[in-house]
């Protein structure tokens, strides 16, 4: 695989955050995939740490590294997540699903004391929407959800996969929602949520602490949003 240099120098400096003794949330995605690396590496060398995944291919990637992973039963706590975004604005807002596990991705993020995001500049917009945004639905009746979309103006489109349709970890279908331009992402999320049938959606906005921009240069520039801190359970 090509590298990617903005995605690595992004992905790798996310891993310079990570303490011995901490549990991490393992991110999704070609940005994440290089903090997965770069932890490999730490665990290799000897830092203790363990860690939680937010995908199938990101569980398969962290044993392949030799990361310990934790059963959820087990978590006490997740003290770091890092994972990728689709979308990011400046006050730290996502777009996230672009590769079908923001179900997950949004669990671990929520559990985290702190969410660090790692993109290349690319991803960096003034307003959310351009990318469309992934809400996962469960099969059942996905038509009627799929009308209940439209009807607010969300012209959904259901994600395929060589002529099938797209299916989650979980099971369950992603309608990619063509909002072009999110005004009032709050809104939008309250209305997406409301609605059966509607599993989660790719809009984060209130769990990134720090986004980690990279650059074909092979720098990085952070972006730190202040407020009062979550806390994990
Ligand atoms: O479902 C996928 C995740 O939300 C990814 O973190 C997101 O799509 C960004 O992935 P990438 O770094 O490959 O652009």
């Amino acid at each position: 695989m090509q590298v990617n240099i903005a995605k690595k120098a992004a992905g790798e400096k996310a891993a310079a955050y990570i303490q011995p003794g901490m549990t991490v949330g393992l991110g999704t995605g070609s940005t994440a995939y290089y903090t997965i690396l770069r932890i490999g590496e730490l665990v290799r060398g000897g830092m203790a740490l363990q860690a939680v995944a937010t995908s199938a291919d990101s569980e398969q990637l962290a044993r392949e590294q030799q990361i310990p992973l934790v059963p959820f039963a087990e978590v006490q706590g997740i003290d770091l997540d890092i994972d990728g975004a689709d979308e990011a604005d400046e006050q730290l807002r996502l777009i996230k699903g672009g590769g079908g596990a923001l179900l997950r991705e949004k669990i671990i993020a929520a559990a985290a004391g702190e969410m660090l995001v790692v993109i290349d500049e690319s991803k960096l917009v003034k307003q959310l929407g351009r990318f469309p945004l992934p809400v996962e639905v469960i099969p059942f009746a996905w038509e009627l959800t799929f009308k209940q979309l439209a009807a607010i103006g969300a012209a959904p489109v259901r994600r395929e996969q060589e002529g099938q349709p797209f299916i989650t970890d979980n099971g369950n279908y992603i309608l990619d929602c063509h909002y072009r331009q999110i005004r009032d992402a709050a809104v939008v999320e309250t209305q997406l949520n409301s609605i059966p049938g509607v599993v989660e959606n790719g809009l984060f906005l209130h769990y990134a602490v720090k986004l980690i921009i990279g650059y074909a240069d092979g720098t990085v520039k952070e972006i730190i949003r202040h407020g009062p801190a979550r806390r994990s359970f």
